[in-house]
């Protein structure tokens, strides 16, 4: 029974590996087994050693705080369009758990390549550094689905990599680097009963990579149902499955709930929390039935799929 997240190791499949002709089948095969156990029973784990310079990802925070940190005016001008998705969400907009109240978050989404979404008088550096970050996520991306895929035991090691092939291209894939911002709190007894600061939820896609700054907050669902922290590794990413990749391995694999509740502690209450979500989606146009050919669920475009999610959480 999984009752905690583990920790996987990719030194030898980090993007620091630059040449990936070196690693040994004997490494892929030992990842692919841990991702595989993790995402099989609680659908989470961390990856460290994974070579996203720190540097990197520290400077998408500050330039995200930045952001956050202008008038509502400002940030009004780049509101988060129906039809793209990118842009702002402002504070309340969403309940990622709709049986409560607006989440007491705000975000930035961004998918390229929609570069006018970014306040470039404003916060200048915002669209260099969020599109050099999405670069190196993507190649994340391809690390991660392709130890999934021996994992899987797929006959062809590069199916899953080859459905995500146009993540970048908004046109034709949809995979999105979300910048959240959870304000602290108000002390005005102002916050609605049951309202909390991202309510339970699964996430849409194959797989998120979630950076989070180091005030904590997650809280993932375990196979007993109950509720345990994602307690921020220093220097690793969180991984999780989203619904997606469950339908289409037939339920092998797991979409774990998790939320991110109000902390108890008052000094916590007091800060902000940021974090960023990189949520990984197949083509557009890619088909996803069951990789285990049973038809389980029916076939379905990757587009099709997320469209219909969206109409459930936006109305
Ligand atoms: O901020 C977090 O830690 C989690 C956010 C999340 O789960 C989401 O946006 O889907
Ligand atoms: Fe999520």
């Amino acid at each position: 029974m999984a009752t905690t997240i583990p920790v996987i190791d990719f030194q030898h499949y980090g993007l620091q590996v630059e040449n990936t002709q070196t690693v040994t089948d004997e490494d892929l095969k030992q990842l692919g087994e841990e991702i595989h156990e993790a995402f099989r029973t609680i659908g989470f784990c961390y990856i460290k050693n994974h070579g996203i310079p720190q540097e990197m990802i520290d400077k998408a925070f500050k330039i995200s705080k930045d952001f956050f940190d202008l008038p509502v005016d400002t940030k009004t001008k780049v509101k988060r369009s129906v039809d793209s998705n990118n842009g702002w969400v402002s504070p309340g907009r969403e309940s990622l758990n709709p049986d409560r109240p607006g989440d007491l978050k705000e975000a930035f989404n961004f998918k390229p390549p929609d570069e006018k979404i970014f306040p470039d008088s404003d916060v200048p550096e915002m669209g260099k550094i969020f599109d050099e970050f999405f670069v190196v996520c993507k190649k994340m991306t391809f690390r991660i689905v392709d130890v999934l895929a021996v994992g899987l035991k797929l006959e062809d090691r590069e199916f899953i990599r080859q459905c995500h092939q146009n993540i970048g291209n908004g046109n034709k894939n949809q995979t999105t680097l979300r910048s959240l911002m959870y304000p602290p709190l108000p002390t005005d007894g102002s916050i609605l009963p049951g309202q909390t600061r991202c309510g339970e939820h699964c996430d849409y896609g194959t797989v998120t990579m979630l950076f989070q700054d180091d005030i904590g907050g997650l809280e993932v669902c375990n196979t007993t149902g109950k509720y345990i922290q994602a307690t921020p590794v220093p220097g690793a990413i969180c991984v999780n499955i989203g619904d997606l990749m469950q339908r289409w391995t037939a339920d092998e694999l797991k979409a774990t709930k998790h939320r991110v509740l109000i902390p108890e502690d008052e000094v916590k209450k007091n800060k902000g929390r940021q974090s960023m979500a990189f949520f990984i989606h197949p083509d557009d146009d890619c088909v996803i039935k069951c990789l285990d050919g049973s038809d389980k669920y029916q076939p379905i475009t990757a587009l099709d799929y997320l469209n219909w999610r969206f109409s459930l959480t936006y109305y």
